[in-house]
C-alpha cells in the first residue's frame, strides 16, 4: 500500500439488510488527516464507519483498512484489526460497575497486556492525554458527560491507534464541551493519528478545519464549507 496510506475505499457499497445505504464510495485516508463525515439523519454516515471497524459488511468494491482486506476479513482477524483502531461512541459506553482505570485496565488486559505496571503506566499516560490523571478512581455515574467522553477518548487511545472512529462524539454534549471535545481530538490528530469524526454540527466544522466529506443521495463526495 502507498506510503502512509491508512484506508482505501475502491467503488464500494454498503447496504443495511436489503437497502443500499451508499454506493460507489471511493475514499483514502491518510496518516494524520482529519476528517469529518456530514450528512443528513439516516445518509449513512455511521454505517461508512462501522464498515472500517468490520461491524457490517463491504458488498461490493475493494476496501483495504490498515491492510486488512475488509471483504475477505475472517471473523478471527476482526478483534487483530480493532486492536489498531480506536472507536468513540456518542454514548460513551463505559463499564458503569467499575471505576475509570478499572475501565482503562479491563481494555488493556482483554487486548493482551500482562506487565502489571506496564498496565499502570500506559492507563496514566492515556489519562493525562486527555486532563483526566485526577478521575483515575472515579466511576462513571460521577463524571460530566464531557469527561465521560475524555475517557472513552483515554480508552481508544491504549493501543495507541492509527486511526480514530468517532462517531457523533458530540452529539449528547452541550456546545462547549463539545467544543474541547473536538479540540482534543484535534490536538490527539497533530501527534499523527488520523481522526474520522461524524458530526451534524457545522459550527465546530467551521471552527476546526478538516477534511470534509458529505452523504448524500447514497453517495460520499468531498465538499467545501
Ligand atoms: N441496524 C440496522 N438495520 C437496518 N437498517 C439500518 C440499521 N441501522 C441503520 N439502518 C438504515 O441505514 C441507513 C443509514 O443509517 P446510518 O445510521 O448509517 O445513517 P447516519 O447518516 O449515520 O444517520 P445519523 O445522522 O442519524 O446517525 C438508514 O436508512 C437507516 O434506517
Amino acid at each position: 500500500m502507498e506510503d502512509g496510506l491508512l484506508i482505501q475505499y475502491d467503488h464500494v457499497e454498503i447496504c443495511r439488510k436489503e437497502l443500499v445505504v451508499l454506493k460507489d464510495v471511493n475514499f483514502k485516508l491518510y496518516s494524520g488527516e482529519f476528517v469529518y463525515f456530514i450528512g443528513r439523519v439516516g445518509t449513512g454516515k455511521s454505517s461508512l464507519l462501522k464498515t472500517m471497524y468490520a461491524e457490517i459488511p463491504v458488498v461490493e468494491g475493494e476496501a483495504s483498512v490498515l491492510g486488512f482486506n475488509m471483504k475477505s476479513l475472517r471473523k478471527k482477524d476482526i478483534p487483530q484489526l480493532r486492536r489498531k483502531i480506536g472507536i468513540v461512541f456518542q454514548d460513551f459506553q463505559l463499564l458503569t460497575d467499575r471505576s475509570v482505570k478499572d475501565n482503562l485496565n479491563f481494555v488493556l488486559q482483554a487486548t493482551g497486556w500482562k506487565n502489571k505496571a506496564e498496565i499502570t503506566e500506559r492507563v496514566e499516560q492515556v489519562l493525562v492525554q486527555v486532563g483526566m490523571q485526577n478521575k483515575a478512581y472515579k466511576m462513571p455515574h460521577e463524571l460530566s458527560g464531557g469527561e465521560q467522553q475524555r475517557i472513552v477518548i483515554a480508552r481508544a487511545l491504549l493501543n495507541s491507534p492509527q486511526i480514530i472512529l468517532a462517531d457523533e462524539p458530540t452529539g449528547n454534549l452541550d456546545p462547549q464541551t463539545g467544543q474541547q471535545i473536538v479540540s482534543l481530538l484535534h490536538s490527539i490528530c497533530e501527534t499523527g493519528t488520523a481522526v474520522i469524526m461524524t458530526t451534524h454540527n457545522h459550527r465546530l466544522v467551521e471552527e476546526f478545519p478538516g477534511r470534509l466529506l458529505k452523504c448524500e443521495n447514497k453517495c460520499l463526495s468531498e465538499v467545501s464549507l
